[in-house]
């Protein structure tokens, strides 16, 4: 795992473009401009549900729980990395803003391993692309003040189904991240993540739980009859316009 907080200081110094790894919700909903997006993963890590959330996705009473990378040896993360350029100035204090004042998180630099490609026309792009970036990523550890570590699976699929805040339920958090994963990186294993989204969705059918409304859409007209329990629908993050999250007016 090779992870350092002085290279991601000198990094944010650094008056040249830089690479975000994301693997939670900056995959789907990044909300900065960036020059270009690439999917890959970072080696040294596992993604986890461990992380509490008290604004996006969550209450102070009914915290959620996002994505946060736990350090193991063997683990390899799939997200996507977004290159922002030198003239940027307002992605990183937007991210401050949502990843660590109001998320918890801390910024960390890691190597950034792009998706190999399997067809190019000249070695050179190939080995230019596919080359192993310096990327900041932000992490929450386990001394941060959101953390609410491992729980049994089904328990953590009950939280994240019942769990709703300013950004919309976490169910669509979760769901959209595993839609991200199987639509853009579909090689990419992760037993964890498509683990809970199974729990979800079978806690939700037992419920009577419309997902489609919970995620905003409108449920068919067979589903109408069906549902007995409709989860009042809410803002969505999807529906936030670009670039700007709810809870971050910036
Ligand atoms: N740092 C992770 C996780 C980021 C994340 O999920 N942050 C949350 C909580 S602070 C967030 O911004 N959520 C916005 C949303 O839920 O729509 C990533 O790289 O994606």
């Amino acid at each position: 795992m090779d992870m350092s907080e002085n290279r991601s200081k000198s990094m944010e110094a650094k008056k040249e473009a830089f690479w975000v790894f994301g693997y939670g919700s900056l995959c789907w909903n990044p909300g900065f401009e960036y020059q270009q997006s690439v999917t890959g993963y970072v080696k040294g890590f596992s993604r986890r549900f461990w992380q509490g959330n008290t604004t996006h996705r969550g209450t102070e009473t009914k915290p959620g729980r996002v994505a946060t990378l736990i350090e193991d040896k063997e683990g390899i993360t799939w997200g996507k990395a977004f290159l922002i350029s030198a003239d940027n100035k307002a992605a990183l204090p937007y991210l401050s803003t949502r990843e660590c004042q109001l998320g918890g998180y801390i910024t960390h630099t890691v190597n950034f391993h792009p998706r190999p490609i399997l067809f190019t026309s000249s070695t050179s792009s190939a080995s230019s692309t596919s080359e192993k970036k310096d990327a900041l990523l932000y992490i929450a550890v386990p001394e941060n003040r959101h953390w609410l570590g491992a729980a049994p699976l089904p328990d953590i699929a009950k939280q994240i189904l019942e769990c709703k805040g300013q950004s919309g339920p976490n169910a669509e958090y979760l769901l959209r991240l595993a839609d991200f994963m199987r639509d853009e990186i579909p090689e990419a294993l992760d037993e964890h993540l498509f683990s809970l989204e199974r729990l979800v969705r079978k806690f939700a059918s037992d419920m009577k739980i419309c997902l489609r409304t919970l995620m905003g859409e409108q449920p068919r007209e067979e589903e109408k009859a069906e549902v007995k329990a409709v989860v009042p629908s809410f803002q969505f993050a999807s529906r936030v316009p670009e670039k700007k999250l709810r809870c971050v007016n910036m």
